[in-house]
């Protein structure tokens, strides 16, 4: 009895805020954008947590269960900016619109969750980054083993590929996902590192057959084996639950995708994620987007072009011929000089191939469809300007897509349409004779105003009558108060104003009706067209990625020409011999940021496999080691290098150890995060990689450090055989060039100008001869006091190794320095003394203190 009266008691919820719950409950773990007239409220908990994501107000409105309700509301109108910002910081959001029927519903309006908008599934403009591929990544790790599909939906491209666990950073590197899907119950250590959002699925969205029957069904094959998946893949289940997540995110649409891809190690150079960031190319080593490799080298008329470019200094290409088919058609842009021409026609050009995927998704604006039309028109210009190469003959091909699809746009888009689609203004005039007879009604409307006018001036005979349109208040004649006593009987009051009235009469009443109705019916139906429009497209959409595809290629090659023009590059060659021969290289980056950048060339062979560079600190080691590793890259991408002349043999990995950044998140040490980087390189590097080590052994104490480098340095000669940059400060290492043939010393220099000191930066045979740390150091501004005890510690240093015969240091030896007499405490003391300061008192105290000095030193 008592239960019940409980029950009866416990407020309950209202309607609305019960289906709100009810939404809410199958979105746990998203926003809920709930649709209420003009805008998206957010109520409870995501109301707290949106209003301090998106800095906006949060308020109480009323209760519901006897509990205040938070909430915060967002205009329906200006939710992109909104949603943007937080996807960016990784959110989730699910947005209920309302789908019933607000007239005839009891209680509240039925909802659904039409979308869901997830950082890894945005199609939007307004929400993507135009140069940066938006990719949602997912992953299925088995015994060591690790299944991985991406997928860019605004790009359509779907890719597999089945490779170790352990190289999961460097993928995710390599990928920067938006957004990584894995199974709830994955073990993925590394993952949680990771600054990517990651979201976990239910297991069974992983299984294999079912994806496979998914994908099969998908694309509409038998089987996969037409992608090139004869063998079992772990990526197939992964790919399996990417496509079901989408389906899900998108409301059920699924996009056309271009296929999918499955991509193998080989393919590429493969470059760690320590090197993908040490070589800056494409965020600086502190996260910022310049200057990098791919800041330098953006001039891309399209984003098209922009994200194109990215790839490609992401994925180095192996193979020499397809290499080659990249520099030669760079060559014969430079030819021709067609460059600057196809540069000029493509900044006319949209993102064919983001508009491709919206179209695809049926999400395409009005003017996604007239700047598509208006990009198909520069194509034949474009195409007319290719110069001859076979590369280009194939996009060419590409560039001539079906010309049904201009025709169908040009008839039935107005020249400049409106933004939105229910604003109206979309569809050209001729394109549907219904359409047009609906617009001849509103168009007659001023005419049949300005008659109406005339006649009711006449027969009232008020001369200030005036019959008008407005959007509130419809249709009507407004009369100023001076005449109001010969308002004809048939008029009737519809709204009184400050200095007149307004009236409407039958005859006015039914031309409103057939005025608006029209209005209604022509915007009704310029929707039904303009989606008709896109269902039309539909069957041309791959051969829009396609020409979106060479319109990138044409964008890259073009950029890459002018840049080889302007800078000076030239065209790398390629050898089958172990080789790799720079001549008078620069870095890409540095050189243009400085004024006077030395050039410095280097030589591998088999004969000479591992450089050891000594110099002083700021000397340019550093930028040495990286100007090498960013040309063999630039080469392999397929552009023009920074040198006077290249000839590079066949490279499989690059390798990079250079500077140290503690992980703090990952719990790492400097000198951890140092040695596991080497490890790895060890562990790793053949005699086709090319290793850039910067300093190793330099975190840990001299004796540890000398060690550690000296064995380092020996396993990279003897065992990797690998192409070899190594960069250090121990002495003892130079030695190493003795004993292997393979060896060499080379150094950069610096000389000392009166008080200062000047580094030559360029690149000689033999190790250096001289430290400058300390004159680093005081270049740095390091306090004089402290200078002066470094000179003197090193002295003392320098008696002992030549006592001990020991030297830990390279450059320790060799150096004579001269130090500097310590001035005496007193007398420093009495410099900074002012007499005229002093108070008789003041004076005696500071006698005593100086008095007291002399005693003590
Ligand atoms: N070839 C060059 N020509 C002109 N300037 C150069 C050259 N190489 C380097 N520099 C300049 O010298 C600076 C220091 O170079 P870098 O960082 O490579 O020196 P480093 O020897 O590696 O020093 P550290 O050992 O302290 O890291 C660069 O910022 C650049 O401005």
């Amino acid at each position: 009895m008592a239960k019940k009266t409980d029950t009866a008691a416990a407020p309950q919820h209202t309607p609305m805020m019960a289906q709100y719950l009810s939404i809410k409950a199958e979105h746990p773990d998203k926003l809920l954008f709930y649709r209420m007239g003009d805008f998206y409220e957010l109520f409870y908990d995501d109301a707290v947590k949106a209003a301090k994501l998106l800095d906006i107000t949060l308020t109480t409105r009323g209760q519901s269960a006897g509990q205040p309700i938070r909430m915060c509301g967002i205009p329906y109108h200006a939710c992109e900016g909104y949603l943007a910002k937080l996807v960016k910081l990784g959110e989730s959001v699910a947005i209920a619109e309302q789908v019933g029927d607000v007239a005839s519903s009891k209680g509240p309006v039925e909802r659904k969750v039409l979308k869901v908008v997830t950082p890894g599934t945005l199609t939007d403009a307004a929400l993507l980054d135009d140069k940066q591929e938006n990719r949602l990544l997912a992953l299925f790790p088995f015994k060591g083993r690790l299944g991985m599909a991406w997928l860019s939906l605004a790009s359509g491209d779907f890719a597999l590929m089945d490779t170790e666990v352990e190289k999961l950073p460097s993928e995710l590197e390599r990928l920067r996902p938006a957004e990584v899907l894995v199974a709830d119950d994955t073990d993925l250590a590394l993952l949680e590192r990771s600054p990517f959002p990651v979201r976990k699925l239910a297991p069974w969205q992983f299984d294999a057959q079912t994806a496979e029957r998914n994908l099969s069904r998908h694309f509409a094959t038998h089987d996969l084996a037409g992608f090139g998946i004869t063998e079992p893949m772990l990526a197939v289940g992964a790919a399996g639950a990417l496509l079901e997540y989408i389906r899900l995110t998108q409301g059920g649409a699924l996009p056309s995708l271009s296929g999918l891809r499955v991509e193998h190690a080989t393919q590429y150079i493969e470059l760690d994620a320590a090197t993908r960031r040490n070589l800056e190319l494409t965020e600086t080593i502190r996260g910022e987007p310049s200057p990098t490799l791919f800041s330098l080298l953006d001039n891309c008329a399209t984003g098209m072009g922009s994200r194109l470019l990215r790839h490609w200094l992401h994925h180095p290409l192996r193979s020499h011929a397809r290499i080659l088919e990249r520099q030669q058609a760079i060559s014969a842009l430079l030819d021709s000089g067609a460059h600057a021409d196809l540069h000029a026609i493509l900044d006319g050009v949209a993102d064919v191939e983001r508009i491709a995927s919206r179209v695809a998704l049926l999400s395409a604006r009005p003017r996604d469809l007239s700047s598509l039309r208006d990009s198909l028109a520069q194509l034949p210009a474009l195409v007319a300007a290719l110069p001859e190469a076979p590369f280009f003959t194939g996009l060419a091909q590409a560039l001539q897509p079906d010309l049904a699809i201009s025709a169908l746009l040009s008839a039935a888009i107005l020249p400049e349409p409106a933004v939105l689609l229910r604003e109206g203004g979309v569809i050209a005039d001729g394109y549907s004779a219904e359409l047009d007879e609906l617009r001849g009604i509103q168009n007659d409307c001023g005419t049949y105003l300005a008659q109406m006018e005339a006649r009711e001036r006449e027969r009232t005979g008020i001369s200030t009558l005036r019959v008008e349109y407005n959007r509130v208040a419809g249709f009507f004649i407004e009369i100023t108060n001076s005449f109001l006593g010969q308002v004809p009987d048939d008029y009737r009051r519809r709204q009184t104003m400050k200095n007149a009235e307004r009236y409407i009469t039958p005859e006015l009443k039914a031309f409103e009706d057939k005025a608006l109705s029209a209005q209604d019916r022509a915007l009704a139906l310029e929707k039904q067209l303009f989606d008709g429009v896109l269902q039309q497209l539909q069957t041309h959409l791959a051969g829009l990625r396609l020409a979106a595809q060479a319109l990138a290629t044409v964008d890259v090659l073009a950029t890459l020409a002018a840049r080889a023009l302007q800078s000076g590059y030239v065209a790398p060659q390629f050898v089958d011999e172990t080789r790799i021969t720079i001549d008078a290289g620069r870095h890409p980056v540095v050189e243009a940021q400085i004024d006077d950048f030395i050039p410095n060339g280097v030589e591998f062979g088999l004969a000479r496999k591992l450089l050891l560079i000594t110099g002083p600190n700021m000397g340019g080691k550093s930028t040495y080691m990286r100007q090498v590793a960013l040309i063999v890259l630039l080469a392999h991408v397929g552009s023009y290098v920074p040198a006077t002349g290249a000839v590079i043999g066949r490279v499989d990995r690059i390798f990079t150890r250079i500077g140290a950044s503690d992980d703090l998140a990952g719990g790492r040490s400097t000198f951890m995060v140092e040695m596991t980087e080497t490890a790895n390189i060890l562990n790793n590097a053949s005699e086709h990689s090319l290793v850039l080590m910067d300093e190793v052994g330099r975190g840990t104490s001299t004796f540890d450090g000398l060690a550690l480098a000296w064995s380092i340095a020996k396993q990279l000669i003897e065992k990797n055989r690998a192409y070899t940059l190594f960069a250090t400060h121990y002495f003892e290492l130079t030695r190493l060039a003795i004993d292997y043939a393979m060896v060499a010393n080379v150094h950069l220099d610096a000389v000392e100008h009166k008080d200062r000191i000047v580094f030559l930066h360029a690149v000689q045979e033999g190790p250096a001869s001289q430290s400058y740390g300390i004159a680093v150091a005081q270049l740095a501004g390091v306090p004089r006091d402290a200078i002066r005890l470094a000179k003197r510690k090193l002295l003392e240093l320098e008696q002992q190794s030549a006592t001990n015969s020991l030297q830990a240091d390279l450059f320790g030896a060799s150096v004579t320095v001269e130090v500097e007499p310590e001035p005496h405490a007193a007398l420093e003391a009495l410099q900074v003394l002012n007499p005229d300061e002093l108070t008789p008192r003041e004076a005696l105290d500071a006698l005593y203190a100086l008095k007291s000095l002399l005693q003590t030193q």
